[in-house]
């Protein structure tokens, strides 16, 4: 493998896995696969870049950074040059990380200096000028993320952010000096780097941008970022004539099919409210499932009662519904309770024949995906054909796979749950 990637939740390791199998024309992308976890056994040999996702981005910071440690080991061992860990591009964190000292503890374990740090992801409206992160027209801290359920950003400053949750230096590279080109940015970085800053927060804001900076860190052992700052990458191993590069197969499939919500992102909440005109839909009663009143039971009962449709579940609320809920229960537990019962549902429809899930939201991804992998074994999972910017369907193993799209809470078209279940396949 080249290109080895650290990723801190499911579907934002699912979103870069998509960018390095996609590539830019004409060069193309990179075979790559993503991993449920850090995997025990070698990788297939064929593949040249790797997507670990971990379920690090809410973990107490401890287990954060040894997982990241852990995950960093095996892909150097699997012969890659250039490691990524990518994060959200809304930066989703706490004050006390776990981005910076995930981060910190890559730089120091490859000693890299100036390491770039650029959630920018230009198709989605996010984009960095002069340190600021903007969700569109909106700075972060105004667009939404100030109210998400686990990682509230209410700080636009991505340098302020990063330096919150690090005691390392943490330096800038203005759009003007990225928009002046490829020297540019290495100049600037080098002297960073020279200086001994560990970090370098890049502005872009738009994908040529992305693209020079990729080219000036076309030998970075590490790098930083949403997955737009994988763009450029897959093309400097593809010209260096290391990598040949792989097509996606179109994977479709008939059979049952559910789609689960955990998130409460404006976007997800749209896509429910428009799914529910249509298709069959059950509110999850959070209280009642803090009570034990509702149970992965209740919802596999709902979903197939809807054979033959396309069932959603969701628990997706609006902000003032999740404070009273967390406030009532505690944001840890309801956070929790919630992954226990999707991933839980999701293992029982597995074992029921489903080989379609869909589901919204980074958390209750992580939860459904960590268990239909260890349904399946633990395969590596196949990128399959993008849905909506950000994210492809997924196939996890060869005998009967079970096909997933794992969508960003902020991601997709108001109508993504029923298009991606058109791409996964015609079935019901
Ligand atoms: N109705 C609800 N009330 C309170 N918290 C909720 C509710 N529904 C979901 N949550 C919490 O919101 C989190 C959403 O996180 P996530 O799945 O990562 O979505 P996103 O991709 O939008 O960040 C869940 O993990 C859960 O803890
Ligand atoms: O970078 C992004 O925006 C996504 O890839 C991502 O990380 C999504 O996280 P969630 O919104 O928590 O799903």
């Amino acid at each position: 493998m080249l290109i080895g990637v650290i990723a801190d939740d499911f579907t934002g390791a699912s979103d870069i896995a998509n960018t390095l199998a996609k590539g830019i024309a004409p060069e193309g992308g990179l075979a790559t696969a993503q991993f449920p976890g850090t995997p025990s056994q070698p990788a297939p040999a064929h593949l040249e870049a790797g997507v670990i996702s971990l379920k690090s981005r809410t973990a107490p910071t401890q287990t954060a950074v040894a997982d990241s440690l852990a995950a960093l080991n095996w892909l150097l061992d699997q012969g890659c040059q250039q490691i990524i860990f990518k994060y959200c591009s809304t930066f989703d964190s706490t004050p006390e990380g776990n981005i910076g000292p995930v981060g910190e503890a890559l730089a120091l374990a490859l000693n890299a200096r100036a390491v770039v740090v650029c959630p920018a992801f230009p198709t989605v409206g996010r984009t960095l000028y002069q340190g600021h992160l903007f969700v569109f027209d909106k700075l972060l801290s105004e667009s939404g993320m100030e109210h998400h359920p686990l990682t509230p950003m209410t700080d636009p400053d991505i340098r302020r952010v990063l330096g919150r949750q690090t005691q390392q230096g943490v330096g800038h590279v203005a759009q003007t000096v990225v928009s002046a080109g490829v020297q540019s940015v290495a100049s600037a970085l080098a002297a960073q780097a020279e200086g001994g800053t560990m970090f370098a927060v890049v502005d872009a804001t738009s994908d040529q941008d992305l693209l020079t900076i990729g080219e000036a860190i076309a030998d970075a052992p590490l790098i930083t970022g949403g997955s737009g700052i994988a763009l450029g990458l897959p093309r400097n191993f593809i010209r260096k004539g290391l990598a040949k590069g792989a097509e996606t197969d179109l994977i479709a499939q008939p059979g049952p099919q559910a789609i689960l919500a955990g998130s409460c992102s404006g976007a997800t909440r749209g896509q429910v409210e428009l799914h529910a005109k249509t298709q069959p839909s059950y509110a999850i009663d959070v209280p009642k499932v803090m009570a034990g009143d509702v149970t992965a039971q209740s919802l596999v009962g709902f979903i197939q009662s809807h054979q033959g449709e396309a069932p959603l579940v969701y628990s997706s609320g609006a902000p003032e519904m999740v404070r009273a809920i967390q406030k009532e229960f505690g944001r840890e537990q309801v956070a929790s309770r919630l992954d226990a019962l999707f991933a839980e549902t999701a293992r029982l429809l597995v074992g029921l024949g489903y080989r379609k899930i869909v589901v919204a939201g980074g958390e209750t991804s992580g939860a459904v995906a960590q268990a239909v992998a260890e349904a399946k074994g633990s395969p590596a999972m196949q990128i399959g054909p993008e849905i909506d910017p950000g994210v492809p369907v997924l196939s996890l193993g060869s005998a009967e796979p079970v096909l997933l799209a794992l969508k960003s809470g902020n991601f997709g078209a108001p109508d993504f749950f029923a298009k991606a279940l058109t791409i996964m396949g015609a079935g019901k």
